[in-house]
């Protein structure tokens, strides 16, 4: 068994699984986190062991595009964790080629390694077909994967939180949105929803942008805020709650 680890800028994600499994993204158990709350992590994870008996975690996969702040607290939770202390995590990092994928950025190594591992559980799900991989998080990544598994290069665009409470916070009249606002499309007649409609359309833009400009025929949309945007994409498309892990998970499938 495997512990995989997603940290993200908002959120740390992770997952227990057997990756001699055939299906991709069985998570024996999961679980996901504020950094606000992370030193919860440890017990998150003795409480997960302990609901698996007889069975053992030999090696642990992390992808973290949070910074080192967030990489050595990691190391330390997991040293304190009875059943993980003695492993050391495996950092994912965007390299020229792993797991079936070609890394085609000019310098491999300054792609996110969040986006890597989504373009790799993007081919692993859609082998032999060209794809466009949305990732919505605090940031939203649009990238796009050939049938052949080589990663062509995406687009960087702010997350729908971020575009929303930018436009609130720099405009003297605009309002934050609440969390909970039911998401409109089209032409709003408020500026609560005019707001909304406005980030939502230009994530979705960009998204169906990205598929025509590629060619693409499969449109993965993953990530905290891919529930809002799926609803209003008007192209077919796979709603993944967490394509980096998927792509963890093929990746230690791989090795
Ligand atoms: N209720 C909501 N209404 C609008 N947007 C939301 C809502 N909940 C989450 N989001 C948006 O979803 C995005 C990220 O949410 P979340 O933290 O769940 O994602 P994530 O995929 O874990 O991000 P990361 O991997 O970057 O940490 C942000 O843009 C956030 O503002
Ligand atoms: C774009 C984000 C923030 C998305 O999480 C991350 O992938 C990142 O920090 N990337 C480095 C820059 C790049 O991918 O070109
Ligand atoms: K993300």
């Amino acid at each position: 068994m495997k512990l995989l680890i997603d940290a993200g800028n908002t959120r740390i994600k992770w997952a227990l699984v057997d990756e001699t499994a055939a299906t991709l993204g069985a998570w024996l158990a999961s679980g996901a986190v504020m950094h606000a709350d992370a030193a919860r992590l440890g017990g998150d994870w003795q409480a997960a062991l302990s609901a698996l008996p007889g069975r053992s975690v030999h090696g642990v996969l992390a992808a973290n595009v949070a910074g080192a702040g967030v990489r050595d607290n990691l190391e330390r939770m997991l040293a304190a964790v009875p059943g993980l202390s003695a492993l050391t995590i495996e950092w994912f990092a965007s390299v020229p080629e792993r797991a079936g994928l070609r890394n085609g950025y000019r310098n491999p190594g300054q792609l996110g390694c969040d986006r890597f591992a989504a373009a790799i559980g993007a081919h692993a799900l859609a082998p032999g077909r060209p794809i466009i991989v949305a990732n919505c998080g605090t940031a939203t990544t649009i990238d796009a994967v050939t049938a052949d598994g080589i990663f062509l290069g995406g687009m960087i665009l702010p997350g729908l939180g971020l575009m929303a409470t930018s436009l609130a916070r720099n405009t003297a009249q605009l309002p934050q949105i609440a969390q909970d606002a039911a998401l409109p499309a089209g032409f709003a007649d408020n500026t609560d929803d005019a707001i909304l409609s406005g980030c939502l359309a230009a994530q979705a833009g960009a998204i169906e942008r990205a598929f025509t400009l590629h060619g693409a025929s499969e449109c993965i949309i993953s990530g905290g805020a891919a529930p809002y945007i799926a609803h209003t994409l008007a192209l077919p498309h796979r709603h993944i709650e967490n394509i980096v892990m998927i792509g963890l998970h093929a990746t230690a499938r791989s090795a």
